[in-house]
């Protein structure tokens, strides 16, 4: 990011004047264009007479934003926002992020994305499709602007965990790339969010008239494949140095496009690996708490899809590094999906579930399993509400002095348990976080904060390190980095909380921190292309950007 975004706009015939400059979501200021900005930029007359600050029109969306009666009333209302000023929009998110990330990210994002082809105002970002094979290319040419660092791209097959939601899915990159904004401080102008629709096979939304998306099934195999091949080599061509991130993929193309193109671009899968490093580093906060160490743990899962064998590979390079044997490290990791426990002979073990499928007696349920290979962890990534039933929750309780529950699937809705089950369950023992906010919980006159095992305490961080020191390629080794470093961040009076996390007030920090941590590897490693500053934290934060309005004279 060695060059921001020009932060001034004199009145030059390419720069947009009068009308046009409002309607610019990057350029307008709304009311806070001052007397001698309106003359020059032939504004007169098209604004009332009042002017007001950034802080005054903050207050004035904040009020607005209270009086909504429903999330969703409220996702709307920030998306209005984004599309007429993005400048308050980042400015709301960052002042307000506690608040208003569970609109705009998840549990809201999820049913915005369910509800899409209902509540469409305008496009946002990118819409790639099956329409324009051959000339994706020229289709991304149609996009504005000519500097973009970060590219989130889904094809809305696994959208959170409600499933295939087809072109719907746009929904999720655009609120990961708010998050890039305001977490990491990437300027918004280099983010472009991408959807690639390749049908879906959501009878719902094929029968749905005002379905937005191609009505077809899904595509698959070598055609798939092909556009997916031309989408990247279209991206390269426009936007040689940006990052790819890959988001809400099905399992059956998350991991295989992840391996065929990592050590090709500079790409990552969130889903598998910024989840890995947020459920890693939880496990380190555990272990500080708890004076426990990593090695000793024993983690069951409850779902073997992307995430969860993305957490299994990121904890098993994390023991190694603390001296296990490999072998050992698997060992300490089981999964148990709708077959049951994943185990050695069972038929049809997919290849990434393979290292993991371990000798032992085939075990139909979760409860059985718990009791069988008496866990420390339990670690729910099956999209599967409440599987974290009272009798799981009592099972760890009995086993574990202070158990591990990590519930980490989004939205709320599909949450393995709620933040008052685990603790109430485990009379208050368990070390608790999940993918989707809950707020505290009062249990006998006690209280607890549980910590939010989400992604977005990582891809941010991730994305400003690559951005910063124009890494070529993003390694392992850097989400073990962002993972250390995220539980480096957590204070002891965060501890004393419960708090496995630290605070999302303290996110802009921790990002910062973490784009130190994956810039170092870059620079160490060879991978960056921006020689390494003298003092690599300072560059970084001055990189970062803030939102304010620009000066136009
Ligand atoms: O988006 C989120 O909140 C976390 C995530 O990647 C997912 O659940 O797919
Ligand atoms: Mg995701």
């Amino acid at each position: 990011m060695a060059d921001q975004p020009e932060n001034t706009c004199a009145p030059r015939p390419s720069c947009p004047v009068g009308y046009e400059i409002l309607q610019d979501p990057l350029r307008n200021k709304g009311i806070s264009f001052t007397e001698k900005e309106q003359k020059v930029l032939k504004l007169e007359g098209l604004l009332p007479p009042g002017f007001n600050s950034m802080e005054q029109q903050v207050t004035r969306m904040m009020e607005n934003f209270r009086k909504k009666s429903s999330d969703l009333e409220k996702y709307n209302f920030m998306m209005a926002l984004l599309e007429r000023d993005r400048t308050l929009f980042d400015r709301v998110v960052l002042d307000y992020l506690e608040e208003i990330m569970p609109i705009i990210y998840t549990p809201t994002v999820g049913r915005a994305s369910q509800e899409y082809s209902h509540i469409f105002q305008r496009p946002q970002g990118l819409f790639l499709s099956e329409k324009y094979r051959g000339r994706l290319s020229e289709v991304i040419g149609n996009w504005p602007i000519d500097d973009v660092r970060i590219v989130c791209v889904t094809d809305g097959e696994r959208i959170l965990g409600l499933g295939d939601l087809g072109v719907s899915g746009m929904a999720i990159p655009v609120g990961k790339l708010s998050l890039y904004v305001a977490c990491a401080g990437i300027h918004p102008s280099h983010c472009l969010p991408i959807v690639i629709d390749v049908g879906t096979n959501n009878v719902s939304l094929l029968n749905d008239p005002l379905y937005l998306g191609l009505k077809h099934e899904r595509i698959r195999g070598e055609a798939y494949d092909a556009l997916i091949d031309e989408f990247v080599e279209a991206v390269r061509e426009r936007y040689p140095d940006a990052l790819i991130h890959f988001e809400d993929f099905g399992n059956l193309n998350a991991f295989r496009l992840l391996k065929k193109y990592r050590d090709r671009i500079c790409t990552f899968n969130d889903d598998i690996q910024g989840t890995a490093a947020v459920a890693l580093a939880g496990l380190y906060g555990a272990m500080k708490m708890t004076g426990g160490t990593l090695t000793a743990q024993k983690i069951l899962f409850l779902g073997a899809g992307g995430a969860g064998i993305g957490i299994g590979e990121l904890i098993v390079s994390a023991m190694v590094r603390e001296g296990m044997a490999e072998s050992e490290a698997r060992k300490r990791c089981w999964f148990t999906d709708s077959r049951g426990l994943v185990v050695r002979g069972r038929e049809r073990v997919s290849d990434a579930k393979r290292p993991f499928a371990h000798e032992h007696e085939p075990v139909p349920d979760f409860l059985t399993a718990i009791r069988r290979l008496q866990p420390t962890a339990i670690i729910g990534v099956s999209g599967q509400a409440g599987r974290f039933g009272k009798d799981v929750l009592r099972a760890m309780a009995d086993l574990n002095d202070r158990p591990l529950i990590f519930a980490l699937s989004n939205p709320t809705s599909k949450s393995e348990c709620t933040a008052e089950e685990a603790y109430t369950w485990t009379d208050g023992r368990a070390i608790f976080s999940s993918g989707s906010p809950f707020g505290l919980v009062t249990l006998e006159g006690q209280i607890f904060a549980p910590g939010q095992g989400n992604n977005a305490y990582i891809f941010p961080g991730v994305g400003l390190g690559i951005v910063t020191s124009e890494a070529r390629r993003i390694t392992d080794e850097m989400f073990l980095a962002a993972a250390r470093t995220l539980a480096d961040q957590v204070s002891p009076a965060d501890f004393d909380q419960g708090r496995i996390y630290p605070p999302l007030k303290a996110i802009r920090a921790v990002s910062a921190q973490i784009a130190v941590a994956v810039a170092e590897i870059a620079w160490a490693s060879g991978l960056a292309r921006h020689p390494r500053p003298e003092d690599p934290e300072g560059y970084i934060k001055k990189q970062m950007y803030v939102p304010e309005y620009q000066r136009y004279v």
